[in-house]
């Protein structure tokens, strides 16, 4: 039986309770709903999808202009698009033209989900911060930036704080336009339960991590299927080296110098020592990684207390009410067999990640298994809750 306050078994649908209570100008006092206008760049691919999906019922945020390749451009949306996802394509988005993904089509959003290929996302994203634009991307290309947040909406939002100085020191200065990143789909699945952990037991010494990745996490097409059909791949280009450092970032704090500037130094601020292997499998959606670790605490805290402290993690972004951020951020199962993708993939609509397996490790000090689904927390939830705390937090004026 799975011991979430849900006592779900982990597959749960149900939607998050909408707690939303400052009074923001775009937003009706009454009953939370919303008009802010929200721009999607990369809206045809495999991330653009599911922000599309989760857009289209979103109590604040309206779904005002879609980007893709100049292949798309011109085109409705659901004539553009290669639709991929079980729902139909929501009706507020299937007339919208495509746009080319240029800031003058997107003026008029008070925020910009990416979804781009990193190949372009570099030099598109920073047209549009240029543009005095709010981007929240899923690509790698600014994540290591000293003065780029890479947020894990239910670690690590107190790195929004970094943005005013990112303002200012662009040139020219900006008063409205950032980008904010959100991880890696594994680092993010892996760094939701250890920075529970930490925050009941302090600072994790060392972590060992295996992922058994799904497929969906190359984009469509992907990986063809005579390589990864009665497979299992032991290689992803790049992935274990951000595995290893992003970790770091997110759990490290914000530096100061000498002179008063702060950045980013993810060497200097958090002592984690991390190995990542990274594999992929042949699973449609969701990341499967075991991982063991070794706490600076001694002695440790007992499996028991580990279960405990995923149990009651809660974060800002629940508290502060953010519409997509899950009633409860871990599941943890205390069946032998779980967390399976397939069965556990949905849970809290695909915002939360499931834990099992806890036990002790004879090598480090505790191992688990965490899943989470790649594409929903591990991409589109990430960046749309990233929003709603930039929203709440005062940093983006709406
Ligand atoms: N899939 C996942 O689980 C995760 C993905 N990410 C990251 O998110 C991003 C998107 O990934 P994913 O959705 O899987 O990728 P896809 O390949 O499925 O989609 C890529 C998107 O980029 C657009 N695009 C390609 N070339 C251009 C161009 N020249 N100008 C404008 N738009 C362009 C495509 O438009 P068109 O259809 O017109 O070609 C499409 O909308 C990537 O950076 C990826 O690394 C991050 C975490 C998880
Ligand atoms: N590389 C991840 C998905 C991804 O695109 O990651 P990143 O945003 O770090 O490039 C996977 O294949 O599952």
């Amino acid at each position: 039986m799975s011991s979430s306050a849900t006592m779900s078994t982990g597959t749960d649908y149900s939607d998050s309770p909408l707690l939303w209570k400052y009074p923001l100008h775009n937003l009706n006092m009454q009953d939370g709903s919303g008009s802010i206008n929200v721009g999607v760049l990369g809206a045809t691919g495999t991330v653009g999808q599911r922000f599309i999906t989760l857009l289209a019922d979103h109590p604040w945020f309206v779904l005002h202009a879609l980007g893709a390749s100049p292949r798309s451009a011109g085109k409705t949306y659901s004539a553009a698009v290669n639709w991929k996802q079980a729902n139909h394509i929501p009706a507020v988005a299937r007339d919208l033209i495509v746009k080319e993904c240029i800031p003058e089509h997107f003026k008029d959003c008070a925020v910009v989900f990416s979804g781009l290929d990193a190949d372009v996302a570099g030099e598109i994203e920073e047209a549009f911060r240029a543009a005095d634009l709010a981007v929240f991307s899923n690509a790698k290309n600014y994540r290591r930036d000293p003065l780029v947040p890479l947020i894990v909406p239910y670690v690590n939002p107190s790195h929004l704080s970094i943005l005013p100085q990112q303002q200012l020191s662009h040139s020219p200065p900006l008063t409205k336009g950032f980008i904010v990143t959100n991880a890696n789909c594994s680092t993010t699945g892996c760094v939701i339960p250890l920075s529970a952990l930490e925050k009941a037991f302090g600072p994790i010494e060392s972590l060992l991590v295996t992922t058994m990745q799904a497929i969906s996490g190359a984009g469509y097409p992907g990986v063809p299927a005579l390589d990864i059909m009665d497979n299992v791949i032991p290689f992803i280009s790049g992935e274990e080296e951000k595995m290893e450092w992003e970790m770091l970032k997110i759990l490290g704090g914000i530096s100061k110098a000498d002179d008063g500037s702060r950045a980013f130094d993810m060497h200097a601020t958090h002592p984690l020592r991390v190995s990542a292997s990274c594999n992929r499998v042949p699973v449609i959606d969701g990341h499967t990684e075991c991982v063991s670790i070794r706490f600076a605490q001694r002695p440790p805290p007992s499996p028991q207390q580990v279960r405990e402290a995923l149990v009651g993690f809660t974060c800002e972004a629940q508290t502060l009410g953010c519409p997509s951020a899950p009633r409860h951020v871990v599941s943890v199962h205390e069946e032998p067999d779980r967390p399976q993708p397939r069965l556990d993939r949905y849970y809290q609509n695909g915002a939360g990640v499931s834990v099992g397996r806890i036990r002790q490790c004879q090598v480090l000090d505790i191992k688990f298994v965490v899943l989470s689904n790649n594409v929903s927390i591990g991409a589109a939830t990430s960046s749309i809750v990233n929003a709603e705390l930039a929203i709440l937090k005062g940093v983006i004026q709406c």
